[in-house]
């Protein structure tokens, strides 16, 4: 199958488990969880998300014909030693495209594969670092992987919803937005009576890089 991608690019992760980690960015485009249409926000399922994903306008954008294809695409972003290769697949919701013919392709081209979801999807084998972001009123059918990185404050998500699943990380990533301040300040306190869970900050956007 092709593959919608809107943008790739070489920066640091930013969150989670693996901030700072020299990454490969693939962002496909489209979402199960919102159309990425702003009059559309406060009818999805999904009504926080910072990102754009809609279309394949980004740097690097366009629709790949080939998961050989793609993965060559990606590897030439690479600036570091060959076996340091690390790619983060994202969206958008990447499980609605990324298949085993990619795994395969991006694993032969040397690397290590992340990918950041939303867990509404099962996906392909292979995967080496499963992310999964649960959002609220959404079904988490991925219940298992290497990093949960729950946005916080979520109602209808509380962090004990989670805390069992047999994720080996737990994040809590304070929602950005108008109360980013409030809501580093009540993730920080959850984080301090809840050890379990560690706070995990968008770092490329202090940074000020992508
Ligand atoms: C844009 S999403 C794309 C991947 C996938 N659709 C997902 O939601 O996990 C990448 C990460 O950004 C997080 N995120 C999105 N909007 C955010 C916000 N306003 N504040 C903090 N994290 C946010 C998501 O929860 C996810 O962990
Ligand atoms: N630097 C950087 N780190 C990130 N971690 C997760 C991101 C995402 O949008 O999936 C992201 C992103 O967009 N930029
Ligand atoms: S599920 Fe992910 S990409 Fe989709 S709208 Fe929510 S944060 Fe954005
Ligand atoms: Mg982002």
């Amino acid at each position: 199958m092709s593959y919608a991608v809107k943008e790739i690019f070489l920066t640091l992760q930013g969150e989670g488990a693996h901030a700072g980690r020299a990454s490969v960015f693939c962002r496909f485009a489209g979402c199960n969880l919102w159309s990425g249409r702003e009059a559309d926000r406060t009818d999805a399922v999904c009504q926080f998300c910072d990102t754009d994903f809609v279309g394949t306008d980004g740097t690097l954008g366009g629709r790949y014909a080939t998961a050989e294809e793609l993965a060559r695409t990606i590897a030439a972003q690479w600036q570091g030693a060959n076996d340091q290769r690390y790619v983060v697949l994202t969206g958008g919701e990447p499980l609605l495209q990324v298949d085993g013919p990619l795994v395969d392709a991006l694993h032969a081209a040397g690397f290590e594969i992340g990918v950041e979801t939303n867990g509404t999807m099962l996906p392909p084998d292979g995967l080496d670092w499963i992310c999964v972001s649960p959002k609220a009123g959404s079904e988490l059918v991925l219940r298992r992987g290497h990093e949960l990185k729950l946005v916080y404050p979520q109602a209808q998500a509380l962090p004990e919803a989670f805390e069992d699943l047999a994720f080996e990380r737990f994040s809590l990533q304070p929602m950005d937005g108008p109360d980013v301040a409030e809501n580093t300040a009540r993730a920080i306190d959850y984080c301090l009576r809840h050890p379990q869970w560690r706070l995990s900050v968008q770092t490329h956007k202090t940074l000020g890089i992508r």
